[in-house]
């Protein structure tokens, strides 16, 4: 029965605190449609900005040893975290969502990134270019 309370309440915790992400970001973060990962598109103003978040988030994924799955497009960064062995969102998701989330707003991120309408061209393939 404890055990099963402190379960329960860790994970109201972690819903709160997606849903925080999700509903303060101005449509940055998002679940993914099968509800595994916490996805976002990040719109700097310069690659060089890009790149120094996926640096920062780069250092503290191996600290961490928990990685995205991300791709870069000059200033735009699409990055999802998941956890392979779970099958729900877990807390090392979200701390890492939170992370890239403050990282993003130091390095002066865009706050509004509409994410269907810049992901369409982020992840186009080449040949339709
Ligand atoms: C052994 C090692 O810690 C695991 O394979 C880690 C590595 N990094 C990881 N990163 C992410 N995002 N999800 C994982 O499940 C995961 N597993």
């Amino acid at each position: 029965m404890f055990v099963e309370g402190v379960k329960l309440a860790l994970s109201e915790d972690l819903q709160r605190q997606i849903d925080r992400l999700v509903t303060t970001t101005a449509g940055r973060w998002r679940v993914s449609e099968n509800r595994k990962a916490l996805e976002a598109l990040i719109c700097f103003k310069t690659f060089k900005k890009a790149w120094e978040f996926m640096n920062l988030v780069a250092d503290k994924a191996s600290k961490e040893k928990h990685h995205p799955e991300w791709c870069n497009v000059y200033n735009k960064v699409f990055i999802r975290w998941t956890t392979h062995s779970s099958s729900a969102i877990s807390g090392k998701d979200v701390q890492m969502a939170i992370f890239c989330d403050e990282q993003a707003n130091a390095l002066g991120a865009l706050q509004e990134t509409p994410f269907e309408s810049s992901l369409g061209s982020l992840l186009r393939p080449i040949t339709e270019a």
